[in-house]
């Protein structure tokens, strides 16, 4: 019954990866269906759409700056030249089926489709809805929340609470085939670090203090990610200060992961970000966190983020002003060795996780085609 359904969402991973979930279980429930992506040129949906087996197509699309700058003048043009080729795309591919999860690039994609009666459907992933599906909530068929603290913010009739749909494998991951996978040590306590999907530099920088440091001789291990773009020089600053990265045998350092289950089900403790589909998936594994909250973020939703799972036991909370190497040793020395207070920090991080947002997500979408 479902031929073709159109996903438009891009930019950071905060919104393509919730897109890939959606698309791989609606996959599930329809193979015949055919499912295709919109991204933008620039977004990391280049590289993770096609790597989870879908096509992307692309149009052109831009945010507004907040202030009057000549920049606003070329977002113009960019606005206008990807609502025509959305207008084209959807013309051409005649979907059934219209689904946006945030960012620029749904915009016009889920826009046009409402107004060609298309059935369309976003996906809120934070408290504080984004911009584009603040405005696109006005036309769409239905929206699906992740808070319901976010109800307030939409057209109520429309409002379902689903939470972040993550990918499968987060929750089924086996820890003792992760480490071997990862080539990590089951006897000492893993702890893994990254900033989103792009990296964090405040945490790099902290990462490379804590690792100066405690060198190699540490009673624990390290699993740190830098995010693509900062990795060259990350590992350039370690060489400088005489540490040689491919001889560490505690500490292993990545640009990117693609299996990111792998390195959750292996962690004992993670430092990260608050972004919402890392939270997600943090709690939908089970995982105690130290979270360093992202200052700039969108009416500091991030900050949201970090304090409901430190309100329910499940996080410590770092302010980025206050993060240092010496910082994090600190609580990494009172928590990894702690394994009660670590067990008590996990099960406060399951009882929040909802692994079954993916499914509520997908019988909304079956009830709004019926
Ligand atoms: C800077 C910025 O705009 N941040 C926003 C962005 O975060 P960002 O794009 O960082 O997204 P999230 O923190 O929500 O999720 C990161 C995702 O990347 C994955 N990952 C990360 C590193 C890696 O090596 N491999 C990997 O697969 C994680 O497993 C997770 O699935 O979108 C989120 C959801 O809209 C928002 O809450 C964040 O505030």
């Amino acid at each position: 019954m479902l031929k073709k359904v159109i996903i438009a969402g891009g930019g950071t991973g905060g919104h393509i990866y919730p897109a890939i979930a959606i698309g791989r279980g609606l996959k599930n429930r329809f193979p015949d269906a055919e499912i295709l992506f919109v991204g933008t040129e620039r977004g990391l949906e280049n590289d993770l759409v096609p790597k989870a087996g879908f096509t992307l197509k692309k149009i052109r699309a831009k945010g507004f700056k907040r202030k009057l700058t000549l920049d606003n003048l070329i977002t113009i043009k960019e606005v206008i030249m990807g609502g025509i080729e959305s207008l084209i795309l959807l013309k051409k591919e005649k979907p059934d089926l219209v689904i946006g999860t945030g960012g620029y690039v749904a915009g016009p994609v889920v826009f046009f489709a409402a107004l060609f009666n298309i059935p369309t459907f976003i996906h809120e992933q934070n408290v504080k809805p984004g911009v584009t599906n603040r405005i696109l909530s006005r036309f769409v068929d239905k929206i699906a929340v992740s808070f319901s603290d976010s109800i307030k913010y939409f057209p109520q009739e429309k409002v379902v609470v689903t939470g972040n749909p993550i990918r499968p494998e987060i929750v089924s991951a086996d820890r003792m085939k992760a480490l071997k996978e990862l080539d990590l040590d089951p006897e000492k306590p893993v702890i893994l670090s990254f900033g989103g999907s792009q990296g964090a530099r405040r945490i790099n920088e902290a990462m490379m203090d804590l690792i100066e440091r405690i060198g190699d001789e540490s009673s624990f291990q390290l699993f740190h990610i830098t995010g693509q773009k900062n990795y060259e020089e990350f590992i350039q600053k370690l060489e400088n200060k005489g540490i040689n990265p491919r001889t560490l045998g505690n500490i292993k350092i990545r640009p990117y992961v693609y299996d990111m289950h792998n390195a959750i089900a292996a962690a004992d403790l993670v430092i990260s970000r608050a972004g919402a589909i890392t939270i997600a998936e943090l709690t939908a594994a089970g995982k105690p966190a130290i979270l360093v909250p992202l200052p700039t973020a969108a009416d500091r939703h991030q900050d949201y983020n970090a304090n409901l799972m430190k309100k329910n036991g499940a996080a410590v909370v770092v302010k980025d002003w206050d993060l240092s190497g010496e910082k994090l040793h600190s609580i990494i020395r009172d928590l990894v060795f702690d394994r009660e207070r670590l067990q008590k920090m996990s099960a406060a991080s399951k009882s929040l996780g909802k692994p079954d947002a993916l499914d509520r997500i997908l019988d909304e979408i079956i009830l709004l085609l019926n």
